[in-house]
């Protein structure tokens, strides 16, 4: 078996609009390629909950803030298609750049507040590159359900927020992070990590869950998360660039445990960053 690849608008909604004639429920699930059980565990939940998937492929330029982070993505277009066609997606919808951007697109869609700390801090314009693509992406699919990663947990409550706010008629569907047997977040970018820095990089889950226990018996906040900064750095992580308790709404500063929360992460080691948040609420 293998999966349809389509590159174009016009080809995508002749085949939706027949989709939906006959009555099928679509899913999209937008992703940057390079797959790994972390995306096809949404291409898993997609399948369960609409009669169509669709799997959107698509390196996005506007939400690099680093032209050598986009040249170095992976990109593996056709192991990809064979992983997408084994689980039984049906369609793999490639885009070009001039296809999403062609000449005089002016429009940003920008979700202020949610997208400003954390990230959004780091990667200036990141968070409207994304918001931009992700609106392209639910017009031009038409999909009633769209699957993402609580990996990206910033971003998933981004695009809540923006199909909230433009009454886009989607539905969000949440999966959680899928982890290496130690505990790493499973990331395109982990294959940038040399041997050394592989065996080092699941100490940013470890200390974030060990933190969030800590919390929730009811630890002070600022000494516990000084004390998690500590044992990153220590562990070989050269840089964190933000470690902080939001809520988990609105992403929200909090200033102590007091309602459900996320403890959410992005630190460098060497070359990379990664980033990680888990879960934590008051005992
Ligand atoms: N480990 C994971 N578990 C669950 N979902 C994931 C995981 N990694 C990525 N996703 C989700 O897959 C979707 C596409 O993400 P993307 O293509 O950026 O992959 P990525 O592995 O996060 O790559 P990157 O290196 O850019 O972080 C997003 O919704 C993201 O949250
Ligand atoms: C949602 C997304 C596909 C938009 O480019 C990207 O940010 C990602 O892969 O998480
Ligand atoms: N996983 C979010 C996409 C990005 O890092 O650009």
């Amino acid at each position: 078996m293998s999966v349809p690849v389509i590159h174009t608008i016009a080809e995508l909604r002749t085949i939706a609009t027949g989709w939906r004639r006959s009555g099928a429920t679509i899913a999209v699930v937008p992703t940057m390629g390079a797959l790994h059980e972390g995306h096809l565990s949404l291409v898993r939940a997609a399948l369960h909950r609409a009669d169509r998937v669709v799997v959107t492929l698509f390196v996005n330029p506007k939400q690099f803030n680093s032209a050598a982070d986009l040249a170095a993505y992976p990109r593996t277009e056709k192991e990809d298609a064979a992983k997408l066609a084994s689980l039984g997606a049906h369609l793999l919808y490639v885009p070009g750049v001039a296809e999403m951007y062609p000449a005089g697109f002016t429009t940003t869609v920008s979700v202020s507040r949610i997208g400003e700390g954390l990230c959004g801090a780091f990667r200036p314009g990141h968070f409207d590159g994304v918001a931009t693509v992700v609106a392209k992406l639910f017009l031009q699919t038409g999909a009633d359900v769209a699957i993402f990663g609580e990996k990206d947990f910033q971003q998933l409550q981004l695009v809540r927020r923006m199909v909230q706010d433009l009454d886009i008629p989607i539905a969000i569907l949440p999966c959680g992070t899928v982890r290496e047997a130690d505990g790493l977040a499973l990331s395109s970018r982990n294959v940038r990590l040399s041997p050394a820095e592989r065996a080092v990089a699941p100490k940013l889950a470890s200390v974030l869950q060990e933190t969030a226990q800590r919390l929730a018996k009811g630890h002070p906040l600022l000494p516990t998360l000084g004390q998690a900064r500590a044992a990153i750095l220590s562990a070989g992580y050269r840089e964190i660039e933000y470690l902080e308790l939001r809520d988990e709404a609105d992403l929200q500063p909090m200033t102590r445990l007091d309602r459900p929360a996320r403890l959410l992460a992005a630190a460098w080691l060497g070359d990379t960053r990664l980033i990680d948040n888990v879960r934590t609420s008051p005992a």
